[in-house]
């Protein structure tokens, strides 16, 4: 008998080897990072509260938990707080990148350039993939001392590359770069910044991040001015048809009126808006709030999703962010989908918010995750969205899979599983504001324990409402991941959903399931036993992002300590990418790395397993790697993870602290998420 035979059932099968036999596992200290004056930032029930980590440019904001609240945080780490790191003396944006300043000598801002480059923290060095070592420091940066040091200003280091420049031949962050020495040269005396205009011009449409929403327009947003016409017309439908009369007994069946891919007219809106008298926002708040009976539907014509075969990243709050996207792209992700956002914020132009729709160009099928609790939030912010995204946007998904309270207690994410006329209005008139773009559904087996519903639900959405997709989390509300997703369930919901589909002689929508999912075999096995189109990747992807490469080849990879480096190393360029290479940025960066490695250190790798594949939910015993990185990258220590961070970000400043959206220790602690 092998000695992880006498482990306990659920105990990652290490081999002999690499146990660390009696010796107890390290205590995670996950406030070893964390300032003492951490506090949440965001106010109770305030939509941000979700995620707090997009409040990060905020001011610190103290506030009492109720004891309610403190439950909804139960698994999270409380007191997270995240401030910008700034500069110590800050340089006017505009002289950083040699433009004048119309506030000249009132600006808030330095525009001494002498002074703040001699307070300016030395350049950072970025290693290249070829710098990286298994071994102690793990990078090798020798042979490329500056062969100006000490030069002035000392800040600055010639011989660095900057990770912007060099992806895009520009950087906006100019004199305020902290891999400066990449972009610029020293002329009588002056600094000059650099620009590289081939690259620039050859990188332009592939590395040009869209969906990018200005002040003007969030201006336009927050002062109610930006247009939703489809969206008001269709509320007003609504109302209309409450009017008339029609309660929840009179139910109109939508199915004999549901025309697929028949363009609707556009003047039938205006008509409708013409006939229809302006009806006061409150009635509209009103009416959407109860659980109102169907309006008939008229499908636009859409874009049919063919999503047979292709793999999908889940859409994952905080840590599913546009580097990390772009990284599972890089490993084979085909579809992916921004980080849940309320439609509420968006309304309101929370800047938060409307960053979650930005997507790169290497995203090929990318969306945007909304929640909320009525027609009257989601429909108009889907067609905010929709009209500021044309053209970059493929699928805008409804979340009824949130089990948080804070969302749930308002009637949305999983809450809308328990709503269905109401989730049947609010995707009827998401199809229409959102013209051709497809509307997706995302949800969880049931609410409670013990009572599934989604086999009752699902084969109504594409037939009754024209869902185009669903995606089905094999868990309730009430299981979270306490349990392993339903595999048998989800399969019997497909059942359900093909059935209704082929008595109406409709199409198949793609279906796919969600749970667990960790391995390739484990992957292709469920695929064939359940009968989904694919299985959405969720913490497989965040454990080992290069789950995709494993699905597609059919194989098991048991990828070296180095090349899970070199991911971190791509991980941090396009956070930099996209965060910025200034101060803030590389913070930001170090901060969102960090948190990637809360997750990427679970992964044990399938080397030092007696038996493949691996599982997501069990337990590793204390254990040593084949090298001394393997080691370091399975550490539990946030500061073992802000060390990785330095490799790539330079020194951690003092004032810089970090906290893990989730506690490192409790595997299964994701219970706040989707
Ligand atoms: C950290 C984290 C964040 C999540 N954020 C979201 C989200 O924003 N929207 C959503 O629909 N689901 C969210 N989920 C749920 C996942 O999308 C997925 O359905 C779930 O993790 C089950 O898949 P898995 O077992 O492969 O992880 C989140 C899950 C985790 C662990």
């Amino acid at each position: 008998m092998s000695d992880t035979a006498l482990l306990p059932q659920g105990t990652a099968p290490i081999k002999k080897q690499y146990l660390l036999a009696n010796t107890p596992a390290p205590i995670p200290d996950d406030d070893a990072a964390e300032g003492s004056t951490s506090h949440f930032i965001g106010k109770a029930g305030d939509a941000n509260n979700v995620d707090d980590a997009r409040n990060e440019s905020s001011g610190p904001r103290r506030k009492k938990w109720s004891k309610e609240e403190r439950k909804n945080k139960r698994g999270a780490n409380k007191g997270r707080r995240f401030q910008k790191v700034r500069d110590e003396l800050e340089l006017c944006w505009k002289v950083a990148v040699g433009k004048p300043c119309e506030f000249g000598s009132e600006c808030r801002n330095t525009h001494d350039i002498k002074a703040y480059l001699a307070a300016k923290p030395k350049d950072i060095r970025f290693p290249a993939s070829d710098t990286l070592s298994s071994s102690p420091p793990f990078v090798n940066n020798s042979g490329q001392d500056d062969p100006m040091s000490g030069d002035d200003p000392a800040s600055i280091d010639w011989s660095v590359k900057c990770p912007v420049y060099e992806t895009i031949g520009e950087c906006k962050h100019g004199l305020k770069c902290r891999f400066l020495g990449g972009h610029a040269r020293k002329e009588n005396g002056e600094i000059i910044l650099t620009a590289d205009d081939t690259k620039k011009a050859t990188t332009a449409i592939a590395e040009t991040e869209v969906n990018f929403v200005g002040p003007d327009t969030l201006k336009l947003i927050r002062s109610k001015k930006f247009p939703h016409p489809k969206a008001d017309a269709y509320l007003k439908e609504l109302e209309a048809q409450n009017e008339n009369g029609k309660g929840k007994d009179s139910q109109t069946t939508t199915t004999e009126l549901v025309v697929i891919a028949e363009p609707e007219p556009d003047a039938a809106d205006h008509q409708i808006s013409a006939q229809t008298t302006v009806t006061p926002a409150e009635k509209t708040e009103e009416l959407s709030q109860v659980d109102t009976p169907d309006v008939p539907t008229r499908f636009t014509e859409k874009k049919r999703l063919d999503w047979k075969g292709k793999t999908y990243l889940a859409p994952l709050t905080t840590v599913g962010n546009l580097p990390f996207r772009r990284l599972c792209v890089d490993y084979g992700a085909d579809i992916t989908c921004g980080e849940m956002g309320l439609a509420n914020s968006f309304l309101q132009g929370s800047k938060e918010e409307w960053s979650l729709v930005r997507r790169h160009p290497s995203e090929r099928i990318f969306g945007v995750q909304l929640a909320g609790n009525k027609p009257s939030l989601l429909v108009p912010a889907a067609e905010t969205i929709g009209t500021i995204c044309e053209g970059n946007l493929d699928f805008v998904d409804i979340n009824c899979g949130c089990p948080i309270d804070l969302v749930y207690k308002q009637g949305s994410g999983s809450a809308l599983l328990d709503a269905a006329n109401k989730l049947g209005k609010i995707i009827v008139g998401m199809n229409r504001a959102l013209g051709d773009v497809p509307v997706t559904v995302k949800l969880r087996t049931g609410v409670k324990e013990g009572r599934n519903t989604a086999h009752k639900l699902m084969p109504r959405l594409g037939p009754e409402w024209g869902a185009a997709a669903l995606t089905l989390h094999g868990r309730t509300r009430q299981q979270r991941y306490t349990k392993l997703a339903d595999w048998d369930y989800i399969q019997q919901c497909v059942q359900a959903a093909r059935e209704r589909e082929a008595e109406e002689d409709l199409p198949p929508v793609p279906i796919f399931g969600g749970g667990d999912v960790y391995s390739s075999q484990d992957y292709w096995e469920k695929l064939d036993s359940s009968g989904v189109d694919g299985i959405m990747i969720g913490r497989g992807a965040l454990i080992k992002p290069w789950i995709f490469t494993e699905i597609k080849e059919h194989r098991e990879w048991d990828i070296s300590s180095r090349e899970r480096l070199d991911l971190l190393r791509k991980y941090a360029e396009y956070g930099l990418n996209h965060f910025g290479s200034d101060t803030p940025g590389v913070n930001t960066t170090r901060r969102y790395l960090c948190e990637a490695m809360s997750f990427q250190y679970r992964y044990v790798p399938i080397g030092l397993l007696e038996v493949l594949p691996g599982r997501l939910n069990d337990r590793p015993p204390p254990f040593q790697g084949r090298d001394e990185l393997e080691t370091l990258l399975a550490s539990p220590d946030s500061r073992d993870w802000v060390k990785v961070s330095e490799l790539f970000l330079g020194p951690a400043p003092e004032s810089w602290t970090f906290t893990p959206k989730h506690k490192s220790n409790a595997y299964g602690a994701e219970e706040s998420q989707g």
